[in-house]
């Protein structure tokens, strides 16, 4: 039985068909813009909220009932299947992750040890109960990439220059390797879940891709994302690729298996396109700076975004980012309210 949600317009924008209007959703759509989620977060840890079912079906339908999106995307984090794979970690407030013992040696990448789906039960369970709650809404899971995923396990934490990932991923190649297939494995393993569940369309997170080369990325990167894509090619569901400052790599990142490759801001679509090919549809790629300027100025540019979208072969309107916590929520109602009537 399929649970794919065919006729909604997001995922007919994914496949490239013709929509009754643009398709919209947010990434971080859920989160400390809504006083709502503020609200039912205070008290209680980022990783202990991800794995309360009760917790995950309420703050993912937040976003949903305030600003009437398109799509809902799981409330969780990219660092949960890692977390429930036994590495020991916390995701800290204002910083993001942060890994207790970092992965830096032979040794360590032997410890990693794979996802069983029992691992996240809470997650199967999550995605059962909202479901039914969406209704008509798609519910888009997600994963974090192999080389986004190894940059959090390899650093530490958050870096702005990926040193030591760097590092091994040049000098000791074999162990590069070895640690990205094995990520690759968790990665796909627990996207599995989320489609066994019932989810309608997954998006890889590889947010920190743009920090290589296209060369390096084909070569140190592109292999272990394509098994992930490839892996879940059965599954029918759209898949969307998406990293920031990727400019130089959306055709790669289309070619490791996306139906949907998303921009972030520093690339107008119909340029994007023109890199990606005419196979894949385009997600993206409103500055979500721009939610801080006047109305004026935010209905100029989400109207740039559109004119630009339409010469992909099929749009998902959406930041080139995640919402900024300090975002105005009126605001992204109101821009839901312009895409969908424009
Ligand atoms: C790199 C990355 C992470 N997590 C994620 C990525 C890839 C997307 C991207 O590029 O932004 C993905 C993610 N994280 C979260 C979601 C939920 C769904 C949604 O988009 O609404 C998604 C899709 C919740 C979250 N994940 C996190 C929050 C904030 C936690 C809080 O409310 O305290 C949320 C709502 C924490 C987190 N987790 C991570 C970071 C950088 C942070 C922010 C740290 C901070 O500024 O406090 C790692």
């Amino acid at each position: 039985m399929t649970t794919i949600l065919e006729d909604s317009a997001f995922v007919r924008a994914c496949r490239r068909r013709p929509v009754p209007h643009t398709p919209v959703w947010f990434m971080r759509q859920a989160g400390r813009s809504l006083p709502e989620y503020r609200k039912i977060r205070a008290g209680v840890g980022m990783l202990e909220s991800c794995r309360r079912p009760d917790l995950v079906t309420e703050i993912t339908l937040q976003p949903v009932r305030r600003h009437g999106v398109d799509a809902a995307i799981l409330f969780s984090d990219i660092v949960v299947p890692l977390a429930a794979a036994g590495v020991d970690l916390d995701i800290v407030a204002g910083t993001g992750p942060v890994v207790a013992e970092p992965i830096r040696t032979a040794a360590d990448v032997a410890r990693l040890r794979p996802l069983a789906a029992g691992d996240v039960g809470y997650v199967d369970e999550a995605v059962r109960l909202l479901v039914p709650e969406l209704g008509p809404i798609p519910l888009i899971g997600f994963a974090g990439a192999p080389f986004t995923l190894a940059s959090y396990l390899i650093e530490g934490g958050p870096s702005r220059t990926y040193l030591k990932t760097k590092a091994m991923m040049y000098g000791e190649p074999e162990l590069w390797h070895a640690l990205l297939a094995k990520l690759a494995d968790i990665t796909l393993a627990f996207l599995r879940v989320q489609v066994g569940a019932g989810v309608s369309a997954v998006q890889l997170f590889d947010s920190w891709a743009g920090a290589l080369s296209e060369a390096d990325y084909r070569r140190y990167v592109l292999p272990h994302s394509a098994k992930v894509l490839g892996g879940l090619a059965g599954a029918g569901v759209p898949r969307i690729h998406f990293g920031v400052g990727t400019a130089v790599l959306l055709r790669a990142m289309g070619e490791a298996g996306a139906d949907v490759v998303g921009v972030d801001w520093r690339t107008p679509l119909d340029e994007a396109t023109t890199l990606i090919g005419a196979e894949k549809a385009v997600q993206g790629n409103l500055d979500p700076a721009i939610l801080f300027a006047p109305w004026e100025v935010v209905e100029r540019e989400a109207r740039r975004v559109l004119a630009e979208g339409k010469a992909a072969p099929g749009h998902v309107f959406n930041l080139g980012h995640g919402v900024m916590p300090e975002t105005d929520p009126d605001v992204l109602t109101r821009l839901v309210d312009l895409v969908r009537s424009a």
